[in-house]
């Protein structure tokens, strides 16, 4: 698709390295007509040095308003999204089967799965995630769906029919090895006839997670992953429960990573949710293999899995984004994500010291160039450099003066005037929610506009 040629001028900010935030005050980024940054200038002004974009269209962030990289969710189950909150106080094992296999069993009726799929890939757009990893359901027509859905929306997604032969009830599992893996052969050939380079949806691999599948079920998938180099995504060591249920159903495997990893299941391609419990060994093996990590802080809390330790992770050089695991986690927001994992890492400090906490810096790295690292997409998105896509939200804060009316306020990011810009972040994090998100683009496309939605 072929799009105008677009100059963004105005504030731009995003992550430098995991700790700084490079924060452009007056600055000009121009996108070509394939969605790509063309060109960064520190001062808007040295545009018209650039030949050939006079006739560009503008898009200006205004005065209090700013562009940053669009969020990267790297864990979320679309099909649980009518679940979002609903959780009492189970915890995963019962809450799998109280709340989350009726739900998903139910994705057999397409017209309700195109219901909740169009839903939330409006919703996460609006929250500015402009690339989603779903877990789907173990249905190939509303799996198929979900990729059709991120496709004419824009989204960028990685979509995944989620395997599972066992420890559900019988309504709702794959009938056999083969089966499953036809129908998950089935849906990577339709992502593969809609996007054949997948240049915005690429299938994943997904086996829900070691104890939802025979050893056969995991060796044939993992020979799906060798064979294809598709990416590969499941859960790993989220709750002390399933932990132990897993040395009991695989006793000849050292560790939980090692059921994965003796399967051909753990590449540099596979994305590992929670990662709560993990051992040293673990992590180093996890390391070796170059898998990755999506820390889900909001599903961690309400589902009482425990507290990951993400700054031992990153000590250990592990590569870590964020996710939000919808519906173990109630929040489809990637902000509201970031600003759980904050606090959770404020909750180790308490027992571990100062050092565990991550700061406002390190949760917006996790949450953009953390999880392009997680989906191996790092080129091309995350940040805003010459050759990356264009996938970028623009955030406006609400700046209250003499005669503001309430009514007019853009959310509940209150900026007084004498704010720096770091300052002014820190806010939209702790303050800020999609009222914020005033537009979104995916490759250059506009994808989400609040006005439009609003008016
Ligand atoms: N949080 C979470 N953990 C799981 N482990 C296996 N399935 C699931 C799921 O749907 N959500
Ligand atoms: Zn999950």
């Amino acid at each position: 698709m072929s799009l105008e040629k677009t100059v963004y001028i105005g504030t731009f900010i995003h992550c430098q390295s995991l700790t700084e935030l490079d924060i452009v005050d007056n600055g000009a980024v121009g996108v070509d007509e394939q969605g790509k940054i063309a060109f960064v200038h520190r001062d808007r002004h040295a545009t018209s040095l650039e030949q050939g974009w006079k006739s560009a269209k503008i898009v200006d962030s205004l005065k209090h308003g700013f562009f940053f990289p669009g969020f990267i969710d790297t864990h979320i189950h679309a099909s649980q999204y009518p679940n979002a909150g609903v959780f009492g106080k189970s915890t995963l094992l019962d809450w799998l089967n109280t709340y989350t296999f009726p739900l998903e069993s139910s994705f057999n009726a397409l017209d309700k799965a195109a219901r909740i799929y169009n839903r939330v890939v409006a919703r996460t757009l609006s929250h500015g995630t402009t690339t989603a990893c779903y877990y789907a359901t173990v249905h190939v027509p509303a799996t198929i769906l979900l990729a059709d859905i991120c496709h004419s929306k824009g989204q960028r997604a990685f979509v995944g029919r989620v395997c599972m032969d066992r420890l559900s009830p019988e309504w709702y599992r794959d009938e056999s090895v083969e089966a499953a893996m036809d129908a998950t052969k089935k849906c990577i050939e339709h992502i593969e006839n809609i996007d054949p380079d997948f240049h915005l949806i690429t299938p994943i691999i997904t086996p829900r997670f070691a104890p939802s599948c025979t050893d056969e079920c995991l060796i044939a998938q993992g020979r799906l992953v060798q064979e294809t180099g598709l990416p590969c995504q499941t859960h790993i060591s989220e709750n002390k429960a399933e932990c132990q249920l897993v040395q009991e159903m695989f006793p000849e495997s050292k560790s939980y990573t090692e059921v994965y990893d003796s399967t051909g299941l753990l590449t540099n391609r596979t994305i590992l949710a929670h990662a709560v419990h993990l051992t040293p060994e673990e992590r180093a093996l996890i390391k070796l293999r170059q898998a990755k990590i999506s820390h889900c802080p909001a599903s961690n809390t309400a589902l009482t899995s425990g507290t990951a330790k993400v700054r031992t992770l990153l000590n250990e050089g592990l590569t870590v984004g964020l996710g939000t695991d919808i519906s173990g986690g109630y929040t489809s927001s990637l902000l509201a994500e970031a600003r759980e994992a904050i606090f959770v890492s404020r909750h180790n400090a308490m027992t571990e010291g100062d050092g565990a906490k991550l700061s406002v810096e390190e949760a917006l790295y996790l949450a953009t160039r953390g999880g392009a690292k997680v989906v191996g997409l790092e080129d091309r998105i995350g940040g805003f450099e010459v050759g990356k896509d264009w996938d970028a939200q623009m955030v406006m804060l609400n700046p209250v003066g003499k005669d503001e009316d309430l009514d007019q306020s853009v959310g509940l990011v209150d900026v007084f005037g004498g704010e720096s810009w770091s300052e002014k972040v820190e806010k939209w994090v702790y303050t800020g929610d999609d009222r914020n998100t005033m537009a979104v683009w995916v490759k250059g496309r506009l994808v989400h506009d609040r006005e439009r939605v609003r008016s």
